[in-house]
Formats: C-alpha cells, structure tokens, sequence
C-alpha cells in the first residue's frame, strides 16, 4: 500500500499492492488493521456503487453535514473518472481549494476523502462504476450540495455535463454557509 499526501492536508493517495499472476490480479482494497497502523481509525459503515452510463456525466459537489458527516474512500470499479475534492471548513487555511485525481479501474488508485470536504467526479468513460466506503449511513435531510462551477475546478472537460437536477440547481460555493469548521489540534480555529 503506497499513501501519498495531496495539496489538501488529510486528503490522501492510496495505492492498494496488486499480486499479478496468470489469472489477473488480487489486492486488498481495505484492510482496517493496517490503515489504523498508519494513522487512519476509520470505521466504515455503509459501501455505495453507482454506475455512470456516458462520459461527461458529474455527480456532485456533496457532503453531509453533521451529525452525520462523512468520510469517504473512493475507487473506481469499471471505466474511469476524475474525482475531486474541496475543502469547505470554516477558518481552514486552504478552505475552497480543491484537488483532483483519475481513478481507474486500471490504475486501482483511492482517494480518502475526509469530513469537511465537497465530493465530487467527473466521468471518463462510458458504464463507469464508484464504488466508495463511508463512515456514517445516508442521511437525506443532512444531504447537500455546491454546484459543480462554482468552485474554480479544473474538470478537463469542454462539453456540457450530464447532472441530476438537484446537482444543476445546487447553490454555488459563494452564497453556501458551511456548516464545518476547522479543527486544529488545540481546537477550532473559528
Ligand atoms: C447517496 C445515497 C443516495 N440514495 C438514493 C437517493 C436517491 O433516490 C438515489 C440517488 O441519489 P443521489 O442523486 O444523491 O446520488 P449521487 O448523485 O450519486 O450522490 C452521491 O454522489 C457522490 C459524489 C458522493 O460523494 C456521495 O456521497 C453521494 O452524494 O439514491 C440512497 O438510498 N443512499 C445513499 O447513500
């Protein structure tokens, strides 16, 4: 397992070992010993799987806001996508930057996704499938978004996306009030 940082501090890189062999391969795409020996306690809860019929389509920006915040391991099943984050905490030094990473179904790449971010992906192919872990259940009444342009990303894309109407009428990250704030080690920053 490779864990990589990205521009966002605690947004990481992972990067399951893959055993080749005649047959294909084997990995290991969560194993919670290991990743708690590396400093992730992380207790998932409910897995997630969505198929994405044409490239160009996005889901997102989304959160759950607290209490039922969650945080998110992301992995590509079959295609391939570009996911991104953004960094929604109040007071965080990097508070609306984002990063984005291809996750394949080739590449077998995950992004940890924390509370306190927007998620989101845009597809790269067609029958693309996520397939994401999370640590607190679905709850609809904390389920928001922030629309899709708002946030300055480069999705790599020049055609219109394919959105839910719910994603195409979501607020945009200037008139959102986040409702996470950053914690630093003594607390809250705000
Ligand atoms: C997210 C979710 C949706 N649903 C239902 C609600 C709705 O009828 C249907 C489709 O929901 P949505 O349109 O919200 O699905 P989708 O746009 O794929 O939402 C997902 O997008 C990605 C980017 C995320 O990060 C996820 O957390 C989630 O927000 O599935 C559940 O039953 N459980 C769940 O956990």
């Amino acid at each position: 397992m490779i864990i990589e940082q990205t521009n966002l501090p605690g947004v990481v890189i992972l990067t399951p070992t893959r055993f080749g062999d005649a047959r294909g391969f084997f990995s290991e795409s969560w194993n919670k010993q290991r990743m708690a020996e590396h400093g992730f306690d992380l207790d998932f809860v409910q897995d997630n799987h969505s198929m994405s019929a044409e490239v160009g389509t996005i889901r997102g920006l989304h959160f759950q806001s607290p209490p039922h915040a969650q945080d998110k391991l992301v992995r590509c099943g079959q295609g391939a996508f570009f996911d991104v984050v953004v960094d929604i905490r109040k007071g965080s030094p990097t508070y609306g930057n984002w990063t984005g990473l291809e996750l394949s179904a080739e590449n077998g790449k995950q992004l940890l996704v924390p509370k306190g971010f927007l998620h989101g992906f845009i597809t790269r192919a067609p029958m693309t499938e996520i397939i994401y872990k999370c640590t607190d259940y679905y709850a609809p009444d904390c389920d928001g978004a922030v629309h899709w342009d708002s946030c300055g990303i480069d999705w790599q894309f020049d055609g219109t996306p394919i959105l839910s109407a719910k994603d195409a009428a979501a607020q945009s990250l200037a008139e959102f009030d986040s409702p996470f704030v950053f914690e630093t080690a003594e607390g809250s920053a705000g």
